[in-house]
């Protein structure tokens, strides 16, 4: 069994509450509340820009031009491509730039990423990758979910979001990094596994912690 196939595996529990919790399948059937998009929308555009950041520290523990090139693509395509897709709908609630920059992110988005990074500068590439993973291959999962809806991707508001975590070109990046996990962790002992696994695993439920906290709109409770 691939190494990837051995997470998807373990972690399938946790994936399919996210795809049944209410915020993903509001965004399915149309009926999510614009507002706790917008929530979402603003902590996610605050998580992409530490989120990139993982992508560079991957081109700097990358030990060929290949896989350099690879982080920089995707590097690339978060800052210009998935970012833009935030700065539309931000567009459409009246947020400006400036606004969502200066955003303050969420316990759930502070403590996401800087598990995210203190992993990514701290660990091996292989652990780099283990915590990005869930991040792109479960949007990968929603975004296909969703699209195979019937009028769901062509919904007025939500579309473009399905549209894009299902498009051809999320899926083949998805897939590098699903490939690259396999690569680095061919012929590995089972300590360094079982460590990895443990990485994928928190952030996989920090995926779930995700979609809770915008459902909710949860910022600190000592705020409140
Ligand atoms: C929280 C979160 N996880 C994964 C992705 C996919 O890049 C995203 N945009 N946001």
């Amino acid at each position: 069994m691939k190494f990837s196939e051995r997470l998807y595996e373990n972690v399938l529990p946790i994936w399919q509450k996210n795809h049944a919790h209410p915020f993903v399948q509001g965004m399915g059937d149309g009926s999510l509340d614009k507002n706790k998009f917008r929530f979402y929308m603003i902590q996610d555009y605050l998580y992409l820009i530490e989120y990139a950041k993982v992508f560079a520290l991957g081109a700097v523990k990358a030990t060929d031009l290949k896989t350099m090139g690879k982080f920089a693509t995707l590097l690339d395509s978060t800052l210009n491509e998935e970012m833009e897709l935030h700065r539309q709908y931000a567009k459409k609630f009246s947020v400006t730039l400036e606004e969502l920059e200066a955003a303050k992110p969420s316990p759930t988005t502070l403590a996401y990423t800087h598990y995210m990074l203190h992993v990514s500068q701290n660990g091996t590439l292989a652990e780099l990758v283990a915590a990005l993973l869930p991040c792109m291959w479960s949007y990968w999962e929603i975004g296909k979910d969703l699209n195979s809806r019937e009028g769901a991707s062509e919904h007025e508001f939500y579309g473009e979001w399905i549209s894009m975590y299902a498009s051809e070109e999320f899926g083949q990046l998805a897939t590098w990094c699903i490939d690259l996990m396999d690569e680095l962790t061919g012929g590995k002992p089972e300590v360094e596994l079982e460590k990895l696994e443990e990485i994928f695993l928190n952030t996989t439920r920090f995926e779930y912690m995700f979609w809770d906290m915008a459902f909710n709109e949860k910022m600190w409770p000592t705020d409140e």
